[in-house]
């Protein structure tokens, strides 16, 4: 494993303005993300979606790294976020190569209730993983999850996907277009710790095996839809803000607006989050469920 080179992208979604604010403040003078043996690159990721504080301009460049995309020709007929990946994948990647960057952290902020979580793609990735591990225990007794998202059909083709290991950062309660100064300094502080983990393994301390605690996505709920694909039902009150917590078989689910009580209906107890999250009405998702799960990452040293 080696991780000289890291790079910290913001403005993945442009009306996300945690990550875009951090990453314009370190372009502009870069010494809280130096250390001595990482070069660390702030990177705005979709400039013109940032500029019209949305989330993309033509489409969501958050699922725009697949392998069609980064071989597509066509240049400037493409749509703007396609060539962009392309771009991305030509400065970072490219993606699957041993070119590729070693750590990319993209930064990202969600409307919904999650406090400061880490999203990993491999459940394999032991250099993240014990990264999860370092982040966690420097930031207790404040927590931070860790939402592994390694499905089938549900993983989607990230901006940091480009990087050998790559680390999602979502941080919440944050309305689109709004910075708040408590989770704008919660993501700053994940990120002092990140590379302070790097720093740490470049000069070459051991980290020991460790037991790494995740959720891992199992599914999308959609909200209620009437034939014509209206919306018929809220996120109902009880479970509103309730991000991480067990939701149960037979536990209220969503609300009708004429009052009518859904409940959760699956075999056993998960862990919902992405609650109620704005960017998601177009994805068809009020919340995803997740398990809880242990995962074992093994020891790493720098060769
Ligand atoms: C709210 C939001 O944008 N969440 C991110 C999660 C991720 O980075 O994996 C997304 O859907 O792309
Ligand atoms: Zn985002």
């Amino acid at each position: 494993i080696e991780a000289r080179r890291v790079a910290i992208f913001g403005g993945t979604h442009g009306n996300e303005m945690s990550g875009v604010t951090l990453v314009n403040l370190w372009t502009k003078n870069g010494a809280e993300i130096q250390r001595k043996a990482v070069e660390a690159v702030p990177f705005i990721t979709n400039p013109k979606a940032v500029e019209k504080c949305t989330r993309y301009v033509d489409t969501d460049l958050n699922r725009a790294f697949t392998p069609e995309n980064l071989s597509a020709p066509g240049g400037n007929n493409l749509p703007y976020e396609v060539l962009r990946a392309q771009e991305i994948n030509r400065i970072f990647g490219p993606k699957g190569s041993p070119e590729a960057y070693d750590v990319i952290f993209d930064l990202h902020n969600t409307t919904s209730n999650m406090g400061c979580t880490l999203i990993l793609e491999s459940s394999k990735d032991y250099f993240n993983l014990q990264m999860m591990n370092y982040i966690k225990k420097a930031m207790a007794p404040a927590s931070c999850l860790v939402l592994l998202n390694e499905h089938p059909l549900l993983k989607y083709s990230t901006s940091r996907s480009v990087a050998k290991h790559p680390v999602g950062l979502e941080v919440g309660p944050q309305p689109q277009g709004v910075l708040r100064s408590n989770i704008f300094e919660a993501m700053r502080v994940i990120l002092k710790h990140a590379l302070d983990f790097i720093e740490l393994f470049n000069e070459g301390v051991e980290f020991p095996p460790c037991t790494v605690e995740v959720f891992r996505v199992l599914e999308r709920i959609d909200y209620p839809r009437d034939a014509n694909g209206n919306i018929i039902a809220m996120v109902h009150p009880n479970l509103q803000d309730c991000d991480w917590e067990p939701l149960n078989p037979g536990d209220p689910m969503f609300q009708t607006f004429d009052g009518k009580t859904i409940h959760y209906q699956g075999s056993g107890t998960v862990y919902p989050t992405f609650i109620n999250e704005a960017a998601y009405y177009e994805k068809q998702q009020a919340f995803i469920t997740t398990r809880r799960e242990t995962l074992v990452a093994s020891a790493i040293k720098k060769a």
